[in-house]
């Protein structure tokens, strides 16, 4: 008897969750009032975004890889959605792996399952000049000073594929993450909005990150905004080739081996359950 319903499979990486859909096996119009419906915790799916299964229609890549924040909006980069990408479209025969390309707004990049189950997601370079944030200032710097609400704050800022800005912090429990979040996701400097990480440096070789992502709000963790903490403090010279990132659902662990280098991503992946909503 033919199923009802859009068929979805419920994912995570360390609690950042998501809705991944076949697009391709499924017709699925990705509206923004639908996303936004499907996102709703209590009267939908619920999760931080939803993950769209495509073809690649210039053939570059296996897949197109489409994401879509809890509010409606789609955007150029997940981390923690491609490793679960990859996971699925192995699981469910849609590709043999281990070694995945998917086309992204960001652009193109390479997934590769390893051995042990854990998925290795090469992010592409971290991009600084301002207008490929992008980010209104005057010059590519390290940092620079942001202005909020009469304060001023020393930021980093990249994108990986997505916007970034990142702020040091003492200590990550008690970081200002939904005082200063919202107030920065939404600043006038940054045209598509921004994803705000707060990074605590416990030493070069590991540092834990909190996020509030534009789009979502502070999520258990975010794979591009551990990725763009690295990579600023690198670029600040605080940090050195290889870094665990502590988030609140788990650890990374990151490469990044300078200026023009992809930057490379290894994590886990959870499957939590297959299912079918109106
Ligand atoms: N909120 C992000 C998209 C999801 C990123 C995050 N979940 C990750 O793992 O990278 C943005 O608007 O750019």
């Amino acid at each position: 008897m033919e199923q009802k319903g859009l068929k979805f499979t419920k994912m995570h990486g360390l609690g950042n969750d998501f809705a991944v859909i076949d697009g391709i096996g499924q017709h699925f119009e990705p509206t923004p009032e639908r996303v936004r419906k499907l996102a709703d915790r209590h009267r939908g799916i619920g999760f931080d975004q939803l993950l769209l299964v495509e073809q690649d229609m210039d053939e570059l890549a296996d897949f197109r890889y489409r994401i879509f924040n809890a509010d409606g909006g789609e955007v150029e980069q997940c981390g923690n959605g491609a490793r679960c990408f990859a996971r699925f479209v192995v699981d469910h025969g849609l590709a043999p792996g281990p070694e995945i390309r998917v086309m992204t707004l960001g652009g193109l990049m390479r997934l590769r399952l390893e051995p042990d189950g854990q998925v290795c997601v090469d992010m592409g370079v971290p991009r600084f000049a301002p207008e490929q944030i992008p980010f209104d200032a005057p010059a590519r710097a390290h940092t620079y000073i942001l202005e909020v609400d009469g304060e001023r704050y020393e930021v980093g800022a990249v994108s990986m594929g997505n916007p970034h800005v990142v702020l040091l912090v003492d200590d990550i429990e008690t970081a200002p993450v939904n005082i200063l979040g919202p107030q920065i996701e939404a600043h006038p400097r940054f045209p598509r909005r921004v994803n705000v990480g707060f990074m605590q440096i416990v030493s070069p070789r590991h540092v834990r990150v909190r996020v509030f992502e534009r789009g979502a709000g502070e999520t258990q963790a975010c794979g591009s905004g551990a990725c763009a903490a690295v990579a600023v403090g690198r670029d600040n010279g605080w940090l050195e080739e290889s870094v665990a990132v502590d988030l609140t659902g788990g650890g990374l662990m990151i490469r990044w081996e300078g200026e023009g280098k992809s930057l490379k991503m290894t994590g886990p992946v959870s499957t939590v359950y297959e299912g079918r909503v109106a």
